[in-house]
């Protein structure tokens, strides 16, 4: 079949003008947020309902055609990302939030709701949705759940999986599966849902989620502290969560600060620097709590630990202070930076950075290294700032070395290449430090199964 051919079959699967192959729409919708790979799609198109994924599905099975899954395109991993003359399918107009059911505390979202609008539903029946991160402005459901994603409160309340309590997903040979619906309590064997949560597209197209909300917390409060030397920061979260059960525990370096003060109108926490900074968010319910936090902030003063800090008095503040930290991945991308997201297990955090450290600043002391992350979640985000003297090109041979160093001490401490940004593309090749031979294979079994001719999401998270 011809390109020109397939664009016509498919403008007879869903309505003529939801198939686009501009350039512009190419070059928008075949990328995400990593901007390394170039993008070329064959076609985009715009499904409005289940049937027409499936239809779309079951001819791209029929013509051995490969499917991209497009949700907010905000990944870092290169997920959503179409490089291959592929049809990249966009959820943008299946985009609905209904059936609020109260009793349940479940909301029907389409796959192309945006994280923020289902927040704000859920805002708007008194409830909560808690998962959240800098991208919810844009990232969708869909791009959610197939990645897993994680975020800042995860701490509290866990990534995606956690609030899927029913999916519906099309297959990569079209077939609709309707998968637990919306239950609490399910122990008949396999739970597939949980497969495709994480899956990346590579075993089907979400294309509708039942998601589970909560109460809202109550007067949520955050603490900035200057933290002196790194390793004081595990001492610190372990004080805290000796006495007090929080939303967040997040960190940041002197330099990503720096970087957000030079380049917002965000403002430095307090005058004194310090390397590190620990942000610490809790429910002050009462004055208890807040009596509370208030002696573990001294403890960590007098322990020498911590060297300065401020506490929110006001909403006002708790934005600006949360923007210290949410604001850096946005600031530092006109660095063109290398990225990276692991995770070691909490204790091993100082040892782990401690040495990725040493080995990029022996190899190259010009490159600005930038750590900021999820630290109560043992999730690191390692970025390196591209030198103005040094092409792209060039900076990106010496960062695969870098993720080789990374990944091998990643691999030491028994940690995870991806923590939250998922494979896709940029960490498949080195999936093999995280998981076993076995698992791989296992994991390609499992793909066969649900994608027989391999047209979902080809080459992402595996081979
Ligand atoms: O840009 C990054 O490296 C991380 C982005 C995001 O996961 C964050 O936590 O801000
Ligand atoms: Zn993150």
């Amino acid at each position: 079949m011809t390109p020109e051919q397939i664009v016509e079959q498919l403008q007879t699967l869903v309505e003529s003008d939801k198939v686009k192959t501009d350039p512009e729409s190419l070059a928008f919708y075949g990328t995400d947020w990593t901007k390394v790979y170039e993008p070329k799609p064959l076609a985009i198109v715009f499904p409005k309902s289940i049937e027409q994924v499936q239809a779309i599905v079951r001819f791209a099975n029929e013509n051995q055609l490969a499917l991209v899954p497009s949700g907010g395109r905000t990944g870092l991993s290169a997920g959503a990302v179409a490089a291959n003359g592929e049809i990249v399918v966009a959820f943008d107009y299946m985009n609905k939030v209904e059936n609020f059911n109260p009793i349940d505390r479940t909301v029907v979202c389409g796959p192309g709701v945006i994280t923020e609008q289902l927040q704000q539903y859920a805002e708007e029946q008194g409830l909560f949705y808690p998962v959240d991160f800098a991208s919810s402005g844009s990232s969708q459901i869909a791009g959610n759940i197939a990645t897993n994603a994680g975020g800042i409160k995860v701490i509290r309340y866990g990534m995606t999986r956690n609030w899927v309590a029913g999916l519906k997903v099309v297959t990569g040979t079209g077939e609709l599966m309707d998968l637990n619906k919306g239950l609490v309590k399910n122990n008949t064997g396999y739970d597939f849902r949980h497969l495709f949560i994480g899956s990346e597209g590579t075993l089907g197209f979400i294309v509708e989620a039942t998601m589970q909300l909560t109460r809202p917390p109550k007067d949520l409060t955050v603490l900035v502290l200057g933290v002196p030397e790194f390793s004081a920061i595990m001492d610190v979260l372990k004080a805290f969560q000796e006495k007090i059960d929080l939303t967040a525990f997040e960190f940041f370096s002197e330099k990503a600060l720096t970087k957000v003060v030079e380049h917002s109108d965000v403002q430095r926490p307090f005058e004194s620097r310090t390397d590190y900074y620990a942000l610490i968010e809790f429910e002050c319910i009462n004055e208890q709590v807040a009596d509370q936090a208030m002696e573990v902030f001294e403890y960590c003063m007098e322990q020498g630990w911590v060297e300065d800090g401020v506490m929110s008095q006001s909403l006002a503040q708790l934005e600006s202070l949360w923007r210290c930290r949410e604001d850096i991945s946005e600031t530092i991308a006109k660095w063109t930076p290398y990225k990276n997201d692991i995770a070691v297990s909490v204790s091993h955090v100082p040892a782990f950075l401690t040495e990725v450290e040493a080995v990029v600043n022996q190899h190259y002391p010009d490159f600005e290294i930038i750590w900021f992350g999820h630290i109560g979640d043992g999730n690191v985000h390692l970025n390196i700032l591209k030198p103005d003297n040094l092409a792209k090109e060039a900076f990106f041979e010496k960062c695969s070395e870098v993720s080789n160093w990374v990944f091998e001490i990643v691999q030491k401490y028994q940690g995870s290449v991806s923590a939250e940004h998922g494979v896709g593309m940029t960490k498949r090749d080195y999936l093999t430090y995280t998981r076993s031979e076995e698992e791989i294979n296992l994991m390609k079994g499992i793909k066969k199964v649900f994608d027989p001719n391999g047209i979902m999401n080809p080459g992402k998270v595996i081979n």
